[in-house]
């Protein structure tokens, strides 16, 4: 696929600067166009491959914002966006539409720029083209706690609902206990981009002389089309270029057999590794719409007896036929990699607990403006019956 890519906020300009710099690392071109939009400065100034002409700077004269951030307040994220329409307007229009298959806006959805104005960008991408918009957003991790949520309920609805198809990750899966938060933060945005762009990017060749089993952009846009929120598996084996696959393959796999295994056993092997992976979201394999399997590496690798069968086991494990399966040729590349979408699976754990999560904070706000206004009720009284005898 070939894509116009645009991350807002601090977390949203991250990842798509690493997707950036995975691409550049392994030879693909799926980002034609990279911007970033953002309300703090500083965060604008942090990325190593999106051009400097293309960061947009939104709300430095706006009271809330300043140049410096919205610190967390989705309103002012959105009121920012929204007052300054005409400048992102004004951005897009560098965008050659005619060159992009789809466009896609990431950010995270715990603070306020992404989650406030993300939505604001996605509604005039959709009002400029007729192409399909998808979203890539992060869900904040509970250890950060209510505030973060509640920005994530509010805003993950208005996601879901404006994009084509919204693809998840979940920080709470994905934090190692061990590691700094910007370091975990620097290690997920790295798995996260591998995942997004192996995916993506297949198909991003134009070629109509290409072999039958290569993956097409409509197959990936077929298989997104569905709507809702997907989770993507992922998983790799280094390649030796005389020996073949060297990575090892699970030895509870029942076609694990280290001696006689085929390049198609090796290829479905692989498949399941992916499935059975730590997926973006966590969620129920069989609860997705449709799937998407693409298999990345040096064409020599590809079996197409593997994908067949890849392609008959995830139609069982998904219980859905909607599973669409191709090969997505890189001469020279030195891992042979699985990346499965799951598209629209409705049965992700973690979202409903970040519902549950907002709600107790709503809650809790309430009790506090509630306990507030009595406070402020008693002093008002205090203060009129001091205030009786000089009137
Ligand atoms: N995976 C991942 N998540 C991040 C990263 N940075 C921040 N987050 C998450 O994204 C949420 C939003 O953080 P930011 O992107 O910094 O916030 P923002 O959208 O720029 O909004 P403001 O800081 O309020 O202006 C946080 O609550 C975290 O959950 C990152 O590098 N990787």
């Amino acid at each position: 696929m070939k894509l116009a890519t645009i991350g807002v906020g601090n977390a949203g300009t991250k990842i798509l600067d690493r997707m950036l710099e995975f691409e550049d690392k392994t030879n693909r071109s799926l980002c034609r166009h990279a911007m970033a939009i953002n309300t703090a400065r500083t965060d604008l100034a942090k990325p190593d491959f999106i051009p400097p002409e293309r960061r947009v700077l939104i709300g430095d004269t706006h009271q809330g914002a300043k140049g410096h951030g919205v610190g967390g307040d989705v309103e002012v994220g959105a009121d920012v966006a929204k007052t300054e329409i005409e400048e992102i307007r004004r951005a897009f229009d560098d965008v050659e539409i005619h060159d992009v298959d789809a466009l896609l806006v990431s950010a995270g959805l715990g603070g306020g720029t992404g989650s406030g104005a993300g939505p604001v960008v996605i509604d005039e991408l959709q009002k400029m083209y007729d192409e399909p918009v998808y979203g890539l957003g992060v869900l904040p991790g509970e250890y950060e706690g209510g505030r973060p949520a509640l920005n994530a309920a509010r805003s993950l609805q208005s996601f879901v609902t404006k994009v084509d198809n919204f693809v998840a990750f979940d920080n709470d899966a994905w934090r190692a206990r061990d590691q700094t938060i910007e370091e975990g933060y620097d290690e997920m945005n790295g798995e996260l981009a591998t995942r997004i762009v192996t995916l993506l990017a297949a198909g991003e060749k134009d070629d109509t002389d290409v072999a039958e089993n290569v993956m097409d952009s409509s197959d990936i846009m077929r298989t997104l089309d569905t709507g809702g929120i997907s989770s993507i598996g992922y998983a790799s084996s280094p390649v030796d270029a005389q020996k073949g696959l060297i990575g090892r393959f699970r030895e509870d796999d029942e076609e694990f057999n280290a001696d006689e295994a085929t390049d198609a056993t090796k290829i479905k092997g692989l498949v399941r590794r992916a499935v059975n992976s730590r997926l973006t979201i966590p969620c129920e394999v069989s609860s997705a719409d449709r799937v998407l399997v693409v298999i990345s590496g040096p064409p020599e690798m590809f079996a197409r007896k593997g994908l067949e069968s890849a392609r008959q086991w995830l139609e069982d494990t998904a219980d859905t036929v909607e599973v669409l399966a191709g090969d997505d040729p890189r001469e020279n590349a030195t891992e042979l990699a699985a990346a499965v979408l799951l598209s629209n699976v409705t049965e992700t754990p973690r979202v409903d607990e970040i519902q549950d999560q907002a709600v107790d904070a709503q809650n809790k706000i309430q009790e506090l403006d509630a306990v507030r206004e009595q406070e402020i009720e008693e002093l008002i009284t205090d203060d009129d019956d001091e205030l009786d005898p000089v009137v």
